[in-house]
């Protein structure tokens, strides 16, 4: 299988096989829970447009910017300025500065199968609104095929498994621009502090920034997740490390500044189960002696703790 330079798999969506996809992708679980997909079906044209508005729209002045503030502050949407998130208290690590990024977050487009708090889009530029919205609804068929590969992969009672539990989900589009900064302040040796997602998985996509993204490898060590022409890198997070009874890690990821002063453009696609459903360890995920390391939890019960601490309310 093809290697990153550091070492992390690019898996082929495109192969008709979906059990060899699958072992792929239960190796790079178990081993460090992230790796690269190509050939992943969403237009390439449309990821770059969708990067271009982005981008158009965090250079924007920040009084412009401050329109698209979150209306409602429970809720993951619209403009969140540069240091006002925590990162740190997010992982319960309290009393650490906010992170030096700012973000613009986006949940399901008009005509979600129930009533979700809407998105205000901003207006300049005029494209940004159809490419989010285009760009949210092609990962969303993405995440359920990566889930049916992610069922095949931990043996799940049916290949249809997780994707019947995050039908509702309510995923997040999410931005971060981290702007050029000459000399960052002297506590800040991360652009975006060490955490795992609290979701089951994550769809990122980058700009061609490298030398920014590190992950830990089963070593424990740092190693950089650089860009990868076309492909997306897709990272576990805590949920399905819950479901897996642990068998699948959750990957510890970072962002540090890169060597040359540098802007930065990510997109996160956060994938998450209905607010209902049930965070349970897999039979097929636990030896005849072995019990579950975790509680069975909701996912709403478990993700609104964390979304809180992120806010900045304990
Ligand atoms: O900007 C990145 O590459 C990573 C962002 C990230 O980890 C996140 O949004 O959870
Ligand atoms: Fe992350």
């Amino acid at each position: 299988m093809e290697l990153s330079p550091s070492g992390i798999p690019i898996i082929d969506l495109s192969f008709s096989e979906p059990n060899q996809v699958a072992q792929y992708v239960s190796k790079a679980c178990k081993d460090t829970g992230c790796f690269y997909i190509k050939n992943h079906g969403v237009d390439l044209q449309l990821i770059e447009n969708t990067f271009h508005d982005l981008r158009t729209f965090f250079e924007q002045h920040i009084d412009y910017k401050m329109n698209f503030l979150d209306p409602n502050q429970n809720v993951d949407r619209g403009y969140h300025p540069f240091e006002t998130q925590n990162v740190n208290a997010f992982m319960g690590r309290l009393g650490l500065p906010n992170d030096p990024v700012e973000k613009i977050s986006f949940g399901p487009p008009p005509g979600f199968s129930r009533p979700v708090p809407e998105n205000t889009y901003p207006d300049i530029p005029l494209t940004l609104k159809q490419h989010v919205e285009t760009y949210y609804t092609q990962l969303r068929q993405l995440a359920e095929r990566l889930f049916q590969i992610f069922a095949i992969a931990a043996n799940a009672p049916s290949k249809d498994f997780f994707q019947e539990k995050c039908i509702e989900g309510e995923h997040i589009m999410k931005a971060n621009f981290y702007p050029k900064i000459s000399t960052p302040k002297p506590h800040q040796d991360t652009r975006f502090a060490t955490h795992t997602d609290s979701t089951p998985f994550t769809i990122l996509a980058m700009d061609d920034c490298s030398r920014s993204l590190q992950i830990q490898n089963s070593k424990g060590e740092w190693t950089y997740a650089d860009p990868v022409k076309g492909a997306f890198f897709v990272n576990l997070g805590d949920v399905l490390a819950m479901w897996t009874n642990d068998k699948w890690k959750a990957t510890v990821h970072r962002v540090v500044w890169p060597p040359k002063e540098q802007e930065r453009l990510s997109i996160a696609y956060f994938v998450v189960m209905n607010p209902d459903a049930v965070v349970e360890c897999l039979e097929s995920c636990l030896a005849p002696d072995e019990t579950p390391k975790y509680a069975n939890i909701s996912y709403k019960e478990y993700v609104t703790a964390r979304m809180n601490r992120l806010e900045g309310k304990y």
